[in-house]
């Protein structure tokens, strides 16, 4: 477990990291998402000691980081690995030699590292490239180098700074899935920062918006996304959806208890109305789907509808053009 309790960092003047309070559960894949310099590198670089803090305490397998001296600290960096955007690996070595390099460093036998080795490369799915050198690779490739040289030591937490931000959509896929698989497979407890809302959905459970050093909010990656509070807005921004002058612009969220049922058809029937309907997707969570439709409805038809929604348990708020997705001014709407 990671447990991190009023943790405060300043680089010189200027505080970035404010009273961060957040426990993270073994075996867990953790998001921590917020705009560029809100601290989301800083704090991961304290959780594996490359960073110190001033305040506060963060404690990982019972151990206050801070606390360690030279030989403990070089231990318990062992137990964390860690890949970045940029993969950063050594360009003159081999897939290979890459991946052996922790272990060679540790004076780990060439038996062993040979076993290592290629119990990796198979894991990560690039048994064909032991030999090749990281120029020869797509970044995919690469990021998956970078990570079986992270596991080579065994770690207990694996840390991704961005880890799939310089790859293209369907290539920060697969590298997702690869993820999700060492955390199912490996049972290591993971911490994502990314920018990528598909990341924390395809892959987290828990997350935390950070917004300038502060964690703005912290749950279920299902419950934010359906709560949307203004800190995930300011992150996702406004969806480029025109929306019409007349009526009321309804954006309906569809929880995972009834995403996969025909609420809208039903609403229409049930209630013998019409409304436009002007958008709408489903997207994949770790363990669920969850799904959204905006709806265009008539004034007089507004008291019947959210009636109707309230009594299904369908979470609904109100858009208008000039503010997208608006809290449900009246309440009764907003049941997350
Ligand atoms: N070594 C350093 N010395 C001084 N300031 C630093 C240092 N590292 C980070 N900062 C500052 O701390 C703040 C947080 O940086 P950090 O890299 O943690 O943000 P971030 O959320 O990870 O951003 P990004 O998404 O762009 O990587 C920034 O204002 C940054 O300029």
């Amino acid at each position: 477990m990671i447990e991190i309790k009023n943790l405060k960092k300043s680089f010189g003047e200027v505080q970035v990291l404010k009273d961060i309070n957040l426990t993270i559960d073994i075996g867990k894949i953790y998001g921590l998402v917020g705009r560029s310099g809100a601290g989301k590198s800083t704090l991961l670089r304290c959780i594996n000691g490359l960073e110190s803090y001033d305040e506060g305490t963060i404690i990982v397998d019972g151990i206050e980081v801070k606390s360690l001296n030279n030989q403990a600290a070089r231990e318990f960096k062992k137990e964390i690995g860690m890949i970045f955007q940029q993969f950063s690996l050594l360009n003159r070595m081999t897939v290979y030699e890459n991946i052996a390099l922790p272990m060679k460093c540790w004076k780990y036998s060439k038996i062993q590292i040979d076993k290592k080795v290629k119990e990796l490369v198979e894991l990560v799915g690039i048994p064909d490239k032991l030999y090749s050198k990281p120029s020869e690779l797509s970044g995919g490739q690469k990021q998956r180098v970078a990570i079986a040289r992270a596991l080579s030591m065994d770690p207990k937490i694996l840390l991704c700074d961005e880890a799939t931000s310089a790859l293209d959509p369907q290539t920060a896929k697969a590298i997702i899935s690869l993820i999700n698989k060492i955390n199912n497979e490996l049972g290591i407890t993971i911490v994502i920062v990314t920018h990528q809302m598909s990341v924390l959905r395809s892959s987290c459970e828990n997350i935390s918006i950070l917004e300038n050093g502060r964690i703005e909010e912290s749950g279920f990656v299902e419950d934010i996304f359906l709560k949307q509070p203004q800190s995930l807005r300011n992150l996702i921004g406004d969806k480029d959806i025109i929306l019409p002058q007349s009526g009321i612009n309804l954006h309906i969220l569809l929880s995972k208890e009834i995403s996969d049922q025909p609420v809208i058809t039903q609403m229409a029937r049930e209630l013998q109305t019409d409304f436009m309907i002007l958008g709408g997707e489903m997207e994949n969570y770790r363990n669920s789907v969850l799904g959204s439709v905006i709806i265009n409805i008539s004034h007089e038809n507004l008291p019947v509808i959210t009636k109707y929604l309230n009594e299904n348990n369908v979470i609904w708020k109100f858009m208008n053009s000039s503010e997208i997705i608006r809290d449900n001014v009246q309440g009764g709407g907003y049941n997350v």
